[in-house]
């Protein structure tokens, strides 16, 4: 049974649908992000399941409890905003204490719950420090502290670590990830960064104009995204206009290729798509097809080539294995493994 579970929640701001009819059910100790761009409504959906917007029309169940109406501070969550900055005035200790003093904790439990949430986010050293005595990193971890402080039913995580630099970024999710499986916690997380949503995740909704379009695991959301838009949205993606041949058969100009049987008919116009990690380049005359190295970019690990083919110019990105690269001006063929390819419906535009 979900723990979590949204039915058809709708939310309108006057005539402007912010939320559009998202189902969503989440499982006790999941950890679930919305992931979209800037404006398709990731925070007004966690709003609502925090209890600080109102819901137009729809239902939030929590554990089997309509929880539509409830008030906020009835709901008992966990929450952490980007903005949801700590009491300046207070210490670490008192900040994380805060919660329990206001549910009336008794004083000598409220000291032991404190140093085991500080202790969780490896904090037991700063607890008499103030906010400003701490980097951003350790600020952030004190709102989780404070958050998970008080064992809420569900953690509510709203771009939480976004103001963190690149680096410190990375080894918070980690953390982030390894202290939520530790306490269990059901969590749902809003996210614009694709990469933190998959590595943190164990499932992921995908959310374009109000809609929750794709919810799934995230390995099954980037290897079979259900659209153009999740396609380039979550990674990136090659994607050529084609007609179907016959089966899983599809005619790319002049070439006829395998990919998978995605139910198109034939003669139906599709895209053709293929992630740039799966394409392997080749000696010229021995793939798929022949192209030119136009443009390669060191990426570290990694070169990235933009290749320019008969079908268009495609992405490239191969593993940097300590050969030399490729030159621009280069004539290289492009393969491909059958099992890679998938097919998208056409209705959308290819952009440019
Ligand atoms: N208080 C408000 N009044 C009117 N419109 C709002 C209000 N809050 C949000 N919106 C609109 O609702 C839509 C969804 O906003 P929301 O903040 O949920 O998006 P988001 O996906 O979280 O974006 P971001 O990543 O930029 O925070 C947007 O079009 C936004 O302009």
């Amino acid at each position: 049974m979900s723990f979590l579970k949204l039915t058809d929640v709708t939310k309108f701001y006057g005539t402007t649908r912010a939320v559009s009819e998202v189902n969503l059910s989440v499982e006790k100790g999941e950890f679930v992000s919305l992931l979209g761009p800037s404006g398709c409504g990731k925070t007004t959906t966690l709003q609502m399941v925090a209890g600080f917007e109102a819901v137009s029309s729809g239902r939030i169940e929590l554990d089997g409890r309509d929880i539509t109406h409830a008030k906020a501070n009835t709901r008992g969550l966990g929450i952490v905003f980007q903005t949801y900055a700590l009491f300046p005035h207070m210490t670490v200790a008192d900040n994380v204490s805060f919660g329990l003093e206001m549910r009336r904790c008794p004083k000598v439990e409220r000291g032991e719950r404190v140093k085991q949430a500080l202790a969780l986010v490896h904090l037991e050293a700063h607890a008499a420090r103030y906010p400003r005595e701490l980097s951003g990193g350790q600020r952030q971890r004190v709102a989780l502290a404070r958050a998970l402080v008080i064992e809420p039913p569900v953690l509510l995580l709203d771009e939480p670590l976004s103001n963190l630099d690149a680096k410190l970024r990375e080894e918070m999710q980690f953390e982030l990830r390894q202290i939520q499986r530790k306490v269990g916690t059901t969590t749902v997380m809003v996210t614009h960064d694709q990469s933190e949503a998959m590595s943190i995740s164990d499932r992921v909704v995908v959310m374009e104009a109000g809609r929750a379009t794709q919810i799934d695991h995230p390995h099954r959301v980037y290897e079979h995204p259900g659209s153009r838009f999740i396609s380039t949205f979550v990674g990136k993606a090659n994607l050529l206009p084609g007609r179907i041949a016959a089966g899983n058969r599809v005619e790319l100009g002049t070439l006829t290729v395998a990919a998978e049987d995605a139910g198109f008919r034939p003669g139906a116009a599709v895209l053709f798509s293929v992630r740039p990690e799966k394409l392997q380049l080749v000696e010229a005359g021995r793939g798929r097809i022949d192209g030119t190295v136009r443009e390669r970019f060191f990426l570290g690990s990694q070169w990235m080539y933009a290749v320019t083919t008969p079908l268009g110019e495609l992405t490239v990105l191969s593993p940097n294995d300590g050969r030399p690269a490729l030159d621009e001006g280069h004539a290289a063929g492009i393969d491909w493994p059958d099992h890679c390819a998938r097919l998208l419906p056409a209705d959308e535009q290819v952009a440019a």
